[in-house]
Protein backbone atom coordinates (compact mmCIF):
# COMPACT_ATOMS: atom_id res chain seq x y z
CA UNK A 1 0.00 0.00 0.00
CA UNK A 2 0.91 3.77 -0.52
CA UNK A 3 1.21 5.91 2.41
CA UNK A 4 1.68 10.04 1.52
CA UNK A 5 3.00 12.05 4.96
CA UNK A 6 2.25 15.43 4.41
CA UNK A 7 3.43 17.47 7.80
CA UNK A 8 6.12 16.24 9.99
CA UNK A 9 5.66 13.17 12.24
CA UNK A 10 8.47 11.68 14.10
CA UNK A 11 10.48 8.37 12.30
CA UNK A 12 9.14 5.80 14.17
CA UNK A 13 5.87 6.15 12.76
CA UNK A 14 7.66 6.27 9.40
CA UNK A 15 9.73 3.21 10.52
CA UNK A 16 6.26 1.35 11.82
CA UNK A 17 4.76 1.98 8.13
CA UNK A 18 7.84 1.01 6.54
CA UNK A 19 8.57 -2.40 8.53
CA UNK A 20 5.23 -3.46 7.59
CA UNK A 21 6.30 -3.57 3.70
CA UNK A 22 4.39 -0.45 2.89
CA UNK A 23 5.32 2.61 0.77
CA UNK A 24 6.32 5.80 2.55
CA UNK A 25 5.90 9.35 0.99
CA UNK A 26 7.04 12.00 2.00
CA UNK A 27 6.08 15.74 0.91
CA UNK A 28 6.29 18.11 3.75
CA UNK A 29 5.10 21.54 3.21
CA UNK A 30 2.74 20.46 -0.02
CA UNK A 31 0.54 22.90 -0.95
CA UNK A 32 -3.12 21.91 -0.33
CA UNK A 33 -5.04 22.59 -3.48
CA UNK A 34 -4.06 20.96 -6.49
CA UNK A 35 -0.56 19.72 -5.43
CA UNK A 36 -2.06 17.32 -2.57
CA UNK A 37 -4.57 16.03 -4.93
CA UNK A 38 -1.90 14.84 -7.58
CA UNK A 39 0.08 13.40 -4.94
CA UNK A 40 -2.94 11.76 -3.63
CA UNK A 41 -3.37 9.89 -6.84
CA UNK A 42 -3.30 5.98 -6.30
CA UNK A 43 -2.45 6.38 -2.19
CA UNK A 44 -4.14 4.47 0.15
CA UNK A 45 -3.19 6.40 3.63
CA UNK A 46 -2.75 10.04 4.14
CA UNK A 47 -0.94 11.03 7.18
CA UNK A 48 -1.00 14.84 8.44
CA UNK A 49 -1.01 17.08 11.54
CA UNK A 50 -2.62 20.50 11.68
CA UNK A 51 -0.30 22.14 8.50
CA UNK A 52 -2.42 20.33 5.80
CA UNK A 53 -5.77 21.05 5.05
CA UNK A 54 -7.78 17.70 4.06
CA UNK A 55 -10.97 19.59 1.87
CA UNK A 56 -13.50 17.84 0.09
CA UNK A 57 -11.94 18.72 -3.17
CA UNK A 58 -9.31 16.62 -2.28
CA UNK A 59 -11.31 13.56 -0.73
CA UNK A 60 -13.64 13.87 -3.97
CA UNK A 61 -10.63 12.75 -6.45
CA UNK A 62 -8.86 10.41 -3.51
CA UNK A 63 -10.33 7.90 -5.30
CA UNK A 64 -7.85 4.76 -3.69
CA UNK A 65 -7.88 6.39 -0.10
CA UNK A 66 -8.81 4.53 2.99
CA UNK A 67 -7.54 6.53 5.56
CA UNK A 68 -6.29 9.81 6.80
CA UNK A 69 -4.61 9.79 10.14
CA UNK A 70 -4.25 12.78 12.03
CA UNK A 71 -0.62 12.40 14.06
CA UNK A 72 -2.39 14.26 16.88
CA UNK A 73 -5.66 15.79 18.55
CA UNK A 74 -7.30 18.77 15.74
CA UNK A 75 -9.30 17.34 13.15
CA UNK A 76 -10.57 21.03 12.32
CA UNK A 77 -8.28 20.95 9.30
CA UNK A 78 -10.22 17.56 8.06
CA UNK A 79 -13.32 17.78 6.42
CA UNK A 80 -14.86 14.45 8.58
CA UNK A 81 -18.05 14.48 6.35
CA UNK A 82 -16.73 14.45 2.95
CA UNK A 83 -14.53 11.69 4.66
CA UNK A 84 -17.65 9.81 5.82
CA UNK A 85 -19.49 10.33 2.54
CA UNK A 86 -15.89 8.38 0.75
CA UNK A 87 -15.85 5.40 3.04
CA UNK A 88 -12.40 6.75 4.17
CA UNK A 89 -11.79 6.85 7.86
CA UNK A 90 -10.53 9.97 10.23
CA UNK A 91 -8.62 8.25 13.04
CA UNK A 92 -6.57 10.99 14.82
CA UNK A 93 -4.14 9.96 18.31
CA UNK A 94 -6.05 11.65 21.37
CA UNK A 95 -3.91 10.77 23.54
CA UNK A 96 -0.10 10.95 22.45
CA UNK A 97 0.44 14.65 23.01
CA UNK A 98 -2.12 15.68 25.78
CA UNK A 99 0.52 16.17 28.88
CA UNK A 100 3.24 18.53 26.52
CA UNK A 101 0.11 20.49 25.66
CA UNK A 102 -0.65 20.70 29.54
CA UNK A 103 2.54 21.66 30.12
CA UNK A 104 3.04 23.97 27.78
CA UNK A 105 0.14 25.75 28.61
CA UNK A 106 1.42 25.72 32.06
CA UNK A 107 5.11 27.61 30.78
CA UNK A 108 2.79 29.77 28.55
CA UNK A 109 0.99 30.68 31.94
CA UNK A 110 4.09 31.23 33.57
CA UNK A 111 5.49 33.15 30.66
CA UNK A 112 2.50 35.91 30.93
CA UNK A 113 2.51 36.20 34.19
CA UNK A 114 6.06 37.63 34.46
CA UNK A 115 6.61 38.41 31.12
CA UNK A 116 9.39 35.96 30.33
CA UNK A 117 9.39 36.37 26.65
CA UNK A 118 10.04 40.38 27.11
CA UNK A 119 12.42 40.47 29.55
CA UNK A 120 14.44 38.13 28.05
CA UNK A 121 14.34 40.10 25.25
CA UNK A 122 15.42 43.26 26.41
CA UNK A 123 18.02 41.49 28.30
CA UNK A 124 19.40 40.02 25.21
CA UNK A 125 19.59 43.60 23.99
CA UNK A 126 21.96 44.75 26.45
CA UNK A 127 18.78 46.07 28.78
CA UNK A 128 18.99 45.32 32.01
CA UNK A 129 14.95 46.34 32.96
CA UNK A 130 14.63 44.98 36.35
CA UNK A 131 12.22 47.34 37.30
CA UNK A 132 10.23 47.15 34.33
CA UNK A 133 9.01 44.29 35.61
CA UNK A 134 6.94 43.37 38.39
CA UNK A 135 5.04 39.74 37.70
CA UNK A 136 1.78 37.89 39.28
CA UNK A 137 1.56 35.05 41.37
CA UNK A 138 -0.38 32.17 40.36
CA UNK A 139 -0.53 30.98 43.59
CA UNK A 140 -4.12 31.73 45.50
CA UNK A 141 -5.18 32.96 42.03
CA UNK A 142 -8.23 31.46 40.58
CA UNK A 143 -7.54 29.36 37.07
CA UNK A 144 -10.88 29.42 34.90
CA UNK A 145 -10.95 26.79 32.52
CA UNK A 146 -13.00 26.60 29.76
CA UNK A 147 -13.25 23.17 28.12
CA UNK A 148 -12.36 20.38 30.55
CA UNK A 149 -11.20 17.37 28.42
CA UNK A 150 -8.12 15.46 28.35
CA UNK A 151 -5.86 18.87 28.36
CA UNK A 152 -7.87 20.86 30.01
CA UNK A 153 -7.53 18.23 33.09
CA UNK A 154 -3.87 18.02 33.00
CA UNK A 155 -3.50 22.05 33.38
CA UNK A 156 -6.25 21.51 36.19
CA UNK A 157 -4.25 19.33 38.15
CA UNK A 158 -1.01 20.94 37.37
CA UNK A 159 -1.75 24.69 38.42
CA UNK A 160 -3.81 23.00 41.32
CA UNK A 161 -1.01 21.62 42.64
CA UNK A 162 0.59 25.40 41.97
CA UNK A 163 -1.53 26.48 44.17
CA UNK A 164 -4.57 27.76 41.87
CA UNK A 165 -8.25 27.50 42.54
CA UNK A 166 -10.20 26.19 40.01
CA UNK A 167 -13.37 27.13 38.07
CA UNK A 168 -14.67 25.79 34.85
CA UNK A 169 -16.80 25.92 32.01
CA UNK A 170 -17.54 22.69 30.20
CA UNK A 171 -21.30 21.66 28.63
CA UNK A 172 -20.68 18.56 28.28
CA UNK A 173 -19.09 17.16 31.30
CA UNK A 174 -20.27 15.88 34.12
CA UNK A 175 -20.40 17.51 38.04
CA UNK A 176 -19.02 14.58 39.35
CA UNK A 177 -16.32 14.85 36.61
CA UNK A 178 -15.26 18.54 37.92
CA UNK A 179 -15.30 17.85 41.30
CA UNK A 180 -13.09 14.85 41.17
CA UNK A 181 -10.44 17.21 39.44
CA UNK A 182 -11.28 20.01 42.25
CA UNK A 183 -12.94 22.15 40.10
CA UNK A 184 -16.11 24.25 40.59
CA UNK A 185 -18.22 23.62 37.46
CA UNK A 186 -20.14 26.68 36.61
CA UNK A 187 -21.30 28.83 34.10
CA UNK A 188 -19.52 30.39 31.16
CA UNK A 189 -19.86 34.29 32.48
CA UNK A 190 -19.03 33.32 35.75
CA UNK A 191 -15.95 31.02 34.76
CA UNK A 192 -14.85 33.87 33.17
CA UNK A 193 -15.68 36.78 35.92
CA UNK A 194 -14.30 34.50 38.58
CA UNK A 195 -11.17 33.78 36.82
CA UNK A 196 -7.94 35.89 37.37
CA UNK A 197 -6.19 33.46 34.37
CA UNK A 198 -8.71 32.04 31.45
CA UNK A 199 -7.48 29.35 29.75
CA UNK A 200 -8.94 27.58 26.72
CA UNK A 201 -8.95 23.68 25.97
CA UNK A 202 -12.07 22.91 23.27
CA UNK A 203 -12.18 22.02 20.10
CA UNK A 204 -12.66 24.62 17.20
CA UNK A 205 -16.39 24.11 15.94
CA UNK A 206 -19.07 26.46 14.75
CA UNK A 207 -19.85 26.87 17.97
CA UNK A 208 -16.77 27.55 19.78
CA UNK A 209 -16.00 30.33 17.09
CA UNK A 210 -15.16 33.56 18.46
CA UNK A 211 -16.50 32.30 21.58
CA UNK A 212 -14.32 34.93 24.18
CA UNK A 213 -14.57 38.29 22.13
CA UNK A 214 -15.01 41.80 23.59
CA UNK A 215 -17.27 41.20 26.19
CA UNK A 216 -15.80 37.96 27.61
CA UNK A 217 -12.33 40.20 27.88
CA UNK A 218 -14.55 42.85 29.87
CA UNK A 219 -15.19 40.35 31.90
CA UNK A 220 -11.64 39.01 32.37
CA UNK A 221 -10.37 42.60 33.46
CA UNK A 222 -6.97 43.10 34.90
CA UNK A 223 -6.49 38.84 34.22
CA UNK A 224 -4.37 36.97 31.57
CA UNK A 225 -5.82 34.93 28.47
CA UNK A 226 -4.26 31.34 27.97
CA UNK A 227 -4.96 29.92 24.01
CA UNK A 228 -3.00 26.58 23.53
CA UNK A 229 -6.41 24.88 21.69
CA UNK A 230 -7.44 26.32 18.35
CA UNK A 231 -7.04 29.66 16.75
CA UNK A 232 -10.30 30.65 16.32
CA UNK A 233 -11.85 30.25 19.53
CA UNK A 234 -10.96 33.29 20.72
CA UNK A 235 -11.19 36.68 18.66
CA UNK A 236 -7.75 38.04 17.94
CA UNK A 237 -9.01 41.27 17.12
CA UNK A 238 -10.90 41.89 20.50
CA UNK A 239 -7.56 40.04 22.51
CA UNK A 240 -5.20 42.45 20.81
CA UNK A 241 -7.34 45.48 21.63
CA UNK A 242 -8.14 44.35 25.03
CA UNK A 243 -4.37 43.76 26.00
CA UNK A 244 -3.08 47.34 24.48
CA UNK A 245 -5.62 49.04 25.81
CA UNK A 246 -4.67 47.68 29.45
CA UNK A 247 -8.30 45.42 30.18
CA UNK A 248 -5.98 42.61 30.37
CA UNK A 249 -2.36 42.20 32.18
CA UNK A 250 -1.09 39.93 29.19
CA UNK A 251 -2.10 36.89 27.27
CA UNK A 252 0.07 33.80 25.60
CA UNK A 253 -1.17 32.18 22.37
CA UNK A 254 0.01 29.38 20.68
CA UNK A 255 -2.33 28.84 18.19
CA UNK A 256 -4.30 31.41 15.63
CA UNK A 257 -7.21 31.55 13.16
CA UNK A 258 -4.49 31.29 10.52
CA UNK A 259 -1.70 29.74 10.20
CA UNK A 260 0.82 29.84 9.53
CA UNK A 261 0.12 33.11 11.25
CA UNK A 262 -0.32 36.75 8.73
CA UNK A 263 2.29 39.14 9.56
CA UNK A 264 -0.66 41.24 9.68
CA UNK A 265 -2.41 39.70 12.53
CA UNK A 266 -2.80 42.15 15.43
CA UNK A 267 -1.61 39.92 17.93
CA UNK A 268 2.43 40.48 17.01
CA UNK A 269 2.12 44.19 17.28
CA UNK A 270 1.29 43.92 20.98
CA UNK A 271 4.08 43.66 23.61
CA UNK A 272 1.73 42.01 26.27
CA UNK A 273 0.65 39.35 24.15
CA UNK A 274 3.19 36.41 24.05
CA UNK A 275 3.39 33.96 21.18
CA UNK A 276 4.88 31.14 19.85
CA UNK A 277 4.12 28.55 16.71
CA UNK A 278 1.78 26.05 17.72
CA UNK A 279 4.16 24.34 19.53
CA UNK A 280 1.89 22.34 22.11
CA UNK A 281 2.41 19.31 20.99
CA UNK A 282 6.31 19.65 20.32
CA UNK A 283 8.14 18.16 22.48
CA UNK A 284 10.07 14.57 21.29
CA UNK A 285 8.22 12.25 23.41
CA UNK A 286 4.77 13.87 22.33
CA UNK A 287 5.53 13.55 18.36
CA UNK A 288 6.61 9.42 19.38
CA UNK A 289 3.86 9.04 20.84
CA UNK A 290 1.44 10.38 18.03
CA UNK A 291 3.58 9.06 15.17
CA UNK A 292 3.04 5.39 16.61
CA UNK A 293 -0.23 5.50 17.45
CA UNK A 294 -1.08 6.96 13.96
CA UNK A 295 0.85 4.45 11.78
CA UNK A 296 -0.91 1.96 14.16
CA UNK A 297 -4.50 2.89 13.02
CA UNK A 298 -3.05 3.43 9.29
CA UNK A 299 -1.90 -0.71 9.55
CA UNK A 300 -5.11 -1.59 11.05
CA UNK A 301 -7.44 0.06 8.62
CA UNK A 302 -5.36 -1.78 5.63
CA UNK A 303 -5.55 -5.11 7.30
CA UNK A 304 -9.27 -4.26 8.23
CA UNK A 305 -9.03 -4.31 11.81
CA UNK A 306 -10.88 -1.63 14.09
CA UNK A 307 -9.45 1.69 13.80
CA UNK A 308 -9.36 2.15 17.73
CA UNK A 309 -9.66 6.17 17.38
CA UNK A 310 -12.05 6.13 14.11
CA UNK A 311 -13.85 9.08 14.44
CA UNK A 312 -16.43 8.64 11.61
CA UNK A 313 -16.29 4.88 11.60
CA UNK A 314 -17.91 1.97 14.33
CA UNK A 315 -14.78 0.89 16.86
CA UNK A 316 -14.81 -1.79 18.76
CA UNK A 317 -12.43 -3.09 22.10
CA UNK A 318 -9.05 -4.25 21.10
CA UNK A 319 -9.60 -7.15 22.99
CA UNK A 320 -13.44 -7.89 21.83
CA UNK A 321 -12.41 -7.93 18.08
CA UNK A 322 -11.25 -11.54 17.60
CA UNK A 323 -14.79 -12.91 19.07
CA UNK A 324 -16.76 -10.31 16.63
CA UNK A 325 -14.15 -10.72 13.69
CA UNK A 326 -15.74 -13.43 11.92
CA UNK A 327 -19.21 -12.13 12.51
CA UNK A 328 -18.30 -8.99 10.58
CA UNK A 329 -18.11 -11.14 7.26
CA UNK A 330 -20.97 -12.99 8.41
CA UNK A 331 -23.75 -10.49 8.18
CA UNK A 332 -22.32 -8.83 5.19
CA UNK A 333 -22.93 -12.03 3.86
CA UNK A 334 -26.29 -12.25 4.87
CA UNK A 335 -27.27 -8.29 3.95
CA UNK A 336 -26.19 -9.46 0.53
CA UNK A 337 -27.90 -12.29 0.11
CA UNK A 338 -31.07 -10.60 1.90
CA UNK A 339 -31.08 -7.31 -0.79
CA UNK A 340 -30.44 -9.43 -3.56
CA UNK A 341 -33.17 -11.69 -3.07
CA UNK A 342 -35.82 -8.85 -1.87
CA UNK A 343 -37.94 -7.80 -4.72
CA UNK A 344 -38.74 -4.62 -3.70
CA UNK A 345 -37.10 -1.65 -2.13
CA UNK A 346 -35.23 -1.72 0.62
CA UNK A 347 -36.54 0.69 3.54
CA UNK A 348 -35.77 -1.18 6.62
CA UNK A 349 -32.83 -3.32 8.19
CA UNK A 350 -33.31 -5.09 10.97
CA UNK A 351 -30.22 -7.08 12.14
CA UNK A 352 -30.90 -9.20 14.96
CA UNK A 353 -28.06 -11.14 17.14
CA UNK A 354 -29.12 -14.59 19.05
CA UNK A 355 -26.82 -16.14 21.36
CA UNK A 356 -23.43 -15.35 23.16
CA UNK A 357 -22.89 -12.61 20.12
CA UNK A 358 -25.92 -10.72 21.81
CA UNK A 359 -23.17 -10.17 24.65
CA UNK A 360 -20.94 -8.46 22.25
CA UNK A 361 -20.34 -4.53 20.89
CA UNK A 362 -21.53 -5.15 17.37
CA UNK A 363 -21.90 -1.67 16.22
CA UNK A 364 -19.25 -2.95 13.27
CA UNK A 365 -20.95 -5.89 12.55
CA UNK A 366 -24.18 -3.93 11.83
CA UNK A 367 -22.67 -1.60 9.62
CA UNK A 368 -21.08 -4.59 7.79
CA UNK A 369 -24.61 -5.85 7.56
CA UNK A 370 -25.85 -2.36 6.16
CA UNK A 371 -22.38 -2.63 3.47
CA UNK A 372 -23.46 -6.13 2.01
CA UNK A 373 -27.31 -4.79 1.70
CA UNK A 374 -25.78 -1.82 0.20
CA UNK A 375 -23.28 -3.64 -1.92
CA UNK A 376 -24.95 -3.08 -5.10
CA UNK A 377 -25.30 0.32 -5.32
CA UNK A 378 -21.50 1.97 -5.22
CA UNK A 379 -18.37 0.09 -4.67
CA UNK A 380 -17.46 2.65 -1.87
CA UNK A 381 -20.06 2.01 0.35
CA UNK A 382 -18.20 0.45 3.38
CA UNK A 383 -18.55 -0.16 7.42
CA UNK A 384 -17.74 3.73 7.35
CA UNK A 385 -20.11 5.55 5.39
CA UNK A 386 -22.51 2.55 5.04
CA UNK A 387 -24.97 3.81 8.13
CA UNK A 388 -24.75 7.27 6.57
CA UNK A 389 -26.13 5.91 2.86
CA UNK A 390 -28.75 4.18 5.08
CA UNK A 391 -30.13 7.86 7.03
CA UNK A 392 -29.21 9.30 3.38
CA UNK A 393 -31.47 6.98 1.61
CA UNK A 394 -34.23 6.97 4.17
CA UNK A 395 -33.74 3.52 5.46
CA UNK A 396 -34.61 2.53 8.64
CA UNK A 397 -32.26 0.88 10.99
CA UNK A 398 -33.02 -1.26 13.85
CA UNK A 399 -30.52 -3.48 15.86
CA UNK A 400 -32.45 -6.32 18.23
CA UNK A 401 -30.46 -8.69 20.80
CA UNK A 402 -31.92 -11.62 22.20
CA UNK A 403 -29.91 -14.83 23.96
CA UNK A 404 -31.77 -17.33 22.43
CA UNK A 405 -30.51 -18.58 19.17
CA UNK A 406 -32.04 -21.95 18.46
CA UNK A 407 -29.65 -24.27 18.36
CA UNK A 408 -26.85 -22.56 17.49
CA UNK A 409 -24.18 -20.46 20.00
CA UNK A 410 -24.63 -16.78 17.87
CA UNK A 411 -26.59 -16.42 15.15
CA UNK A 412 -27.21 -13.00 13.01
CA UNK A 413 -29.85 -12.39 11.03
CA UNK A 414 -30.31 -9.41 8.69
CA UNK A 415 -33.84 -8.47 7.50
CA UNK A 416 -34.65 -6.62 4.88
CA UNK A 417 -38.10 -5.31 4.31
CA UNK A 418 -40.32 -2.41 2.87
CA UNK A 419 -41.91 0.63 4.00
CA UNK A 420 -45.21 -0.75 5.05
CA UNK A 421 -43.33 -3.32 6.62
CA UNK A 422 -45.62 -6.16 4.50
CA UNK A 423 -42.50 -7.64 2.46
CA UNK A 424 -39.77 -8.62 5.14
CA UNK A 425 -37.16 -11.19 4.11
CA UNK A 426 -34.40 -12.70 6.48
CA UNK A 427 -31.34 -13.85 5.64
CA UNK A 428 -29.63 -15.86 9.56
CA UNK A 429 -25.65 -16.81 9.65
CA UNK A 430 -24.03 -18.44 11.89
CA UNK A 431 -20.46 -19.75 12.24
CA UNK A 432 -19.39 -23.86 12.77
CA UNK A 433 -16.61 -24.39 14.84
CA UNK A 434 -16.04 -20.64 15.49
CA UNK A 435 -15.27 -19.65 11.86
CA UNK A 436 -17.01 -21.77 9.62
CA UNK A 437 -19.72 -19.39 7.92
CA UNK A 438 -23.03 -21.00 6.76
CA UNK A 439 -26.32 -19.53 6.12
CA UNK A 440 -28.84 -21.50 8.02
CA UNK A 441 -32.37 -19.16 7.30
CA UNK A 442 -33.57 -17.84 3.96
CA UNK A 443 -37.24 -16.40 4.58
CA UNK A 444 -39.26 -18.82 6.76
CA UNK A 445 -37.07 -21.74 5.59
CA UNK A 446 -34.40 -23.69 7.42
CA UNK A 447 -31.26 -24.30 5.28
CA UNK A 448 -27.93 -25.63 5.98
CA UNK A 449 -25.97 -23.74 2.52
CA UNK A 450 -22.23 -22.63 2.30
CA UNK A 451 -21.91 -18.76 1.48
CA UNK A 452 -20.03 -19.17 -2.28
CA UNK A 453 -19.11 -16.58 -5.02
CA UNK A 454 -21.91 -17.69 -7.11
CA UNK A 455 -24.92 -19.00 -5.78
CA UNK A 456 -28.57 -20.12 -7.47
CA UNK A 457 -31.60 -19.68 -5.26
CA UNK A 458 -34.90 -21.36 -6.60
CA UNK A 459 -38.52 -21.59 -4.66
CA UNK A 460 -40.00 -24.53 -6.57
CA UNK A 461 -42.28 -27.07 -5.75
CA UNK A 462 -41.26 -30.54 -4.10
CA UNK A 463 -41.58 -32.94 -6.81
CA UNK A 464 -40.00 -35.25 -8.23
CA UNK A 465 -37.26 -34.70 -11.24
CA UNK A 466 -37.52 -30.68 -10.45
CA UNK A 467 -33.40 -30.46 -8.67
CA UNK A 468 -32.01 -32.76 -11.10
CA UNK A 469 -34.34 -31.02 -13.96
CA UNK A 470 -32.58 -28.04 -12.40
CA UNK A 471 -29.37 -29.45 -12.09
CA UNK A 472 -29.34 -30.88 -16.28
CA UNK A 473 -30.32 -27.44 -17.13
CA UNK A 474 -27.09 -25.81 -15.01
CA UNK A 475 -24.70 -28.60 -16.50
CA UNK A 476 -26.39 -28.09 -20.24
CA UNK A 477 -24.94 -24.99 -20.09
CA UNK A 478 -21.47 -25.59 -18.71
CA UNK A 479 -22.26 -24.18 -14.59
CA UNK A 480 -20.93 -26.42 -12.65
CA UNK A 481 -22.39 -27.36 -9.10
CA UNK A 482 -19.73 -27.03 -6.20
CA UNK A 483 -22.73 -27.83 -3.78
CA UNK A 484 -26.46 -27.86 -3.04
CA UNK A 485 -29.30 -27.55 -0.18
CA UNK A 486 -32.55 -28.32 -0.39
CA UNK A 487 -35.37 -27.37 2.24
CA UNK A 488 -39.31 -27.65 1.94
CA UNK A 489 -42.21 -26.77 3.89
CA UNK A 490 -44.39 -30.16 3.47
CA UNK A 491 -43.64 -33.27 1.35
CA UNK A 492 -45.33 -31.87 -2.12
CA UNK A 493 -45.25 -28.14 -1.06
CA UNK A 494 -43.22 -24.94 -1.98
CA UNK A 495 -39.26 -25.55 -1.43
CA UNK A 496 -36.08 -24.12 -1.58
CA UNK A 497 -33.07 -25.37 -3.12
CA UNK A 498 -29.99 -23.93 -2.69
CA UNK A 499 -27.20 -24.02 -5.35
CA UNK A 500 -23.53 -23.15 -4.51
CA UNK A 501 -21.76 -22.78 -7.89
CA UNK A 502 -18.30 -22.44 -9.83
CA UNK A 503 -20.09 -19.45 -12.54
CA UNK A 504 -22.58 -16.93 -12.80
CA UNK A 505 -26.05 -17.39 -13.85
CA UNK A 506 -27.17 -15.90 -16.96
CA UNK A 507 -30.60 -14.10 -17.22
CA UNK A 508 -31.60 -16.12 -19.91
CA UNK A 509 -30.97 -19.43 -18.26
CA UNK A 510 -32.86 -17.95 -15.03
CA UNK A 511 -35.69 -17.25 -17.55
CA UNK A 512 -35.60 -21.21 -18.83
CA UNK A 513 -35.99 -22.01 -15.18
CA UNK A 514 -38.96 -19.91 -14.43
CA UNK A 515 -40.80 -21.17 -18.07
CA UNK A 516 -41.16 -24.39 -16.04
CA UNK A 517 -44.11 -24.85 -13.71
CA UNK A 518 -42.61 -26.66 -11.04
CA UNK A 519 -39.99 -23.64 -10.75
CA UNK A 520 -42.11 -20.25 -8.63
CA UNK A 521 -38.79 -18.33 -9.07
CA UNK A 522 -34.85 -18.61 -9.87
CA UNK A 523 -32.49 -16.09 -8.34
CA UNK A 524 -28.58 -15.75 -9.50
CA UNK A 525 -26.78 -14.01 -5.91
CA UNK A 526 -23.03 -13.14 -6.09
CA UNK A 527 -21.09 -12.64 -3.17
CA UNK A 528 -18.35 -11.85 -5.44
CA UNK A 529 -17.18 -7.89 -5.93
CA UNK A 530 -20.14 -5.38 -5.40
CA UNK A 531 -21.78 -3.66 -8.54
CA UNK A 532 -22.24 -6.24 -10.31
CA UNK A 533 -25.98 -7.48 -9.16
CA UNK A 534 -29.71 -6.48 -10.29
CA UNK A 535 -31.24 -4.90 -7.17
CA UNK A 536 -34.05 -2.85 -6.68
CA UNK A 537 -32.77 -0.73 -3.96
N1 LIG B 1 -1.39 23.67 20.96
C1 LIG B 1 -1.26 22.40 20.65
O1 LIG B 1 -0.28 22.00 20.05
C2 LIG B 1 -2.32 21.44 21.07
C3 LIG B 1 -1.95 20.16 21.51
C4 LIG B 1 -2.95 19.27 21.88
C5 LIG B 1 -4.28 19.64 21.79
N2 LIG B 1 -4.59 20.87 21.30
C6 LIG B 1 -5.98 21.30 21.21
O2 LIG B 1 -6.49 21.41 22.52
C7 LIG B 1 -7.89 21.27 22.50
C8 LIG B 1 -8.31 20.29 23.59
O3 LIG B 1 -7.83 19.01 23.32
P1 LIG B 1 -8.34 17.79 24.21
O4 LIG B 1 -7.55 16.61 23.84
O5 LIG B 1 -8.39 18.20 25.63
O6 LIG B 1 -9.81 17.63 23.67
P2 LIG B 1 -11.02 16.97 24.44
O7 LIG B 1 -12.01 16.60 23.42
O8 LIG B 1 -10.53 15.92 25.38
O9 LIG B 1 -11.59 18.16 25.32
C9 LIG B 1 -12.28 19.23 24.78
C10 LIG B 1 -13.30 19.66 25.80
O10 LIG B 1 -13.96 20.81 25.31
C11 LIG B 1 -15.31 20.71 25.70
N3 LIG B 1 -16.15 21.59 24.90
C12 LIG B 1 -16.64 21.38 23.66
N4 LIG B 1 -17.39 22.43 23.29
C13 LIG B 1 -17.36 23.31 24.30
C14 LIG B 1 -17.93 24.60 24.50
N5 LIG B 1 -18.71 25.16 23.58
N6 LIG B 1 -17.68 25.21 25.66
C15 LIG B 1 -16.89 24.66 26.60
N7 LIG B 1 -16.34 23.43 26.47
C16 LIG B 1 -16.57 22.77 25.33
C17 LIG B 1 -15.64 19.26 25.53
O11 LIG B 1 -16.76 18.88 26.28
C18 LIG B 1 -14.38 18.59 26.03
O12 LIG B 1 -14.47 18.26 27.40
C19 LIG B 1 -8.23 20.83 21.08
O13 LIG B 1 -8.62 21.95 20.35
C20 LIG B 1 -6.91 20.32 20.54
O14 LIG B 1 -6.85 20.39 19.16
C21 LIG B 1 -3.63 21.78 20.97
O1 LIG C 1 -4.35 19.24 17.96
C1 LIG C 1 -3.21 18.92 18.19
O2 LIG C 1 -2.84 17.76 18.38
C2 LIG C 1 -2.19 19.99 18.34
O3 LIG C 1 -2.71 21.22 17.99
C3 LIG C 1 -0.91 19.72 17.68
O4 LIG C 1 -0.93 20.06 16.34
P1 LIG C 1 0.34 19.72 15.44
O5 LIG C 1 0.43 18.24 15.36
O6 LIG C 1 0.10 20.35 14.13
O7 LIG C 1 1.54 20.28 16.14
Amino acid sequence: MRILVTDPIDDAGLETLREAGHEVEIAYGIDGGADLVDALEGVHGLIVRSGTEVTRQVLDSADELMIVGRAGIGVDNIDIDAATEHGVIVANAPQGNVRAAAEHTVAMTFAAARSIPQAHTRLKAGDWAKSDFLGTEVNNKTLGIVGLGRVGQEVAKRLNNLGMELVAYDPYISEDRAEQIGADLVEFEACIERADFVTVHTPLTPETEDLISHEELALLEGGYLINCARGGVVDEAALAEAVAEGTLKGAAIDVFAEEPISPDNPLLDVEDVIVTPHLGASTEAAQENVATSTAEQVLAAFNEEPVLNALNAPSIDKSAFPRVRPYIELAETAGRIAAQLMDERVESVDVTYAGEIAEEEVDLVTASALKGVFSPLEWQVNAVNAPQVAEDRGVDVTETKSHQAENFRSVVTVTVGNGDGETQLGVSGTLFADDDPRIVRIDDYRVDAIPHGHMLVARNYDEPGTIGFIGTVLGENGINIAGMFNAREAIGGEAITVYDLDDEVPDELLADLENDERIIEARYITLDGANTVRTSL
